[in-house]
């Protein structure tokens, strides 16, 4: 693999740390398994944070953020104040440089697991663990940091899980924009996805967050990614961290409308590779065909998001959503 990740690979990459601890500056580094770190600042505030990326092993960005902060870490150049969990979920797929393995493991989350037995079952099963090993305090933060294969008309944008009628944290909304990613879909019912998992099972405030476009190791252009690197630094290296007032002129909301699985051998999609996510189409325009069904554009402002033909009969083949006035969300 290009990027040198400091050792935190275990078996995947160089000398294995895991199971080791060491300090730097005010805190204890932990490497409790391949690709799973726990900084433990020797007087932490109040946050837990979790960032994961890699749960698709060909999304290199996030792997490049995550790897320079854990480098800036264990390199005393960064001092972390809050109790941080770096997991980097699929090692394998990494190595790999494919999405996954034998399976999706973003769709593995919140028992799944269960009913498998490969790489990905087993990982997602540890991956539960190591979380839940790690939250202990109130306020709980995950951020599953993801590319898309596609290019997006909004290029960063975050899912903000199923809230079973919570209302939407103005102060998350307001962080994810300080981040770049100024466009929000909101999921209308549970998922097997990570950032569910630590949603329902941790109270924490979790989401999917797509950062950019899927590309090869070293063909990223990090500046791209900057604002959100300076925010998750300053996240965990800073006591209280400052944000603007929210400000609703500032986001995008998306409703998750529809949500089309394969059920198919024979299942295509009736727009070309390079359509954008987030693209409109005219009412009664077929988006896929599934056998004998077709999937129409049914309410006029419906957009696709996610599109893949290839994905295993039974999963995800696209999502449709539909904008909605910030106005109209709850918030507190
Ligand atoms: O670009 C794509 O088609 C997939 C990008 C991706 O991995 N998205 C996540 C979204 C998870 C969620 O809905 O919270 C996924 O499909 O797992
Ligand atoms: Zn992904």
């Amino acid at each position: 693999m290009p990027a040198q990740l400091p050792h935190v690979l275990g078996p995947y990459e160089g000398p294995s740390l895991i199971g080791t601890e060491q300090r730097v500056n005010n805190a204890r580094v932990e490497f409790w398994d391949a690709g799973v770190i726990v900084i433990e600042p020797d007087a932490p505030g109040d946050k837990d944070v979790v960032f994961s990326c890699a749960v698709h092993g060909d999304e290199t960005a996030p792997i490049e953020m995550l790897r320079d902060m854990l480098s800036d870490i264990l390199a005393g150049q960064l001092t972390v104040k809050q109790r941080t969990l770096f997991l980097i979920a699929n090692p394998a797929a990494i190595v790999n440089g494919t999405r996954f393995v034998d399976m999706n493991m973003n769709r593995l989350f919140s028992g799944a697991h269960a009913n498998g037995n490969s790489p990905e079952h087993a990982r997602a099963e540890k991956l539960e663990h190591y979380v839940s090993q790690f939250f202990k305090q109130q306020q709980r933060y995950h951020y599953d940091l993801h590319t898309a294969i596609r290019d997006s008309a909004h290029e960063k944008f975050a899912v903000y899980p199923f809230t079973h009628g919570a209302p939407y944290k103005k102060q998350q909304l307001t962080f994810l924009a300080e981040c770049g990613v100024d466009t929000i879909l909101l999921n209308q019912a549970p998922t097997t996805t990570f950032s569910y998992y630590s949603v329902r099972e941790h109270q924490a405030d979790a989401f999917t967050v797509e950062l950019g476009k899927v590309r090869p190791f070293g063909q990223n252009d990090m500046s791209r990614f900057a604002k959100a690197d300076t925010m998750f630094r300053q996240l965990i290296a800073t006591d209280a961290l400052q944000l603007p007032e929210f400000d609703a002129s500032r986001h995008h909301i998306y409703d998750v409308c529809r949500t089309i699985n394969r059920t198919a051998e024979n299942f295509e999609l009736n727009f070309p590779n390079d359509v954008a996510n987030f693209t409109e189409f005219d009412t009664g325009f077929v988006l896929a065909r599934d056998g004998e069904t077709q999937y129409k554009v049914e309410q006029t402002g419906e957009r696709i998001i996610f599109p893949n033909a290839q994905v295993a009969i039974g999963q995800r083949a696209l999502l449709t959503v539909i904008p909605l006035p910030v106005e109209q969300l709850e918030l507190v």
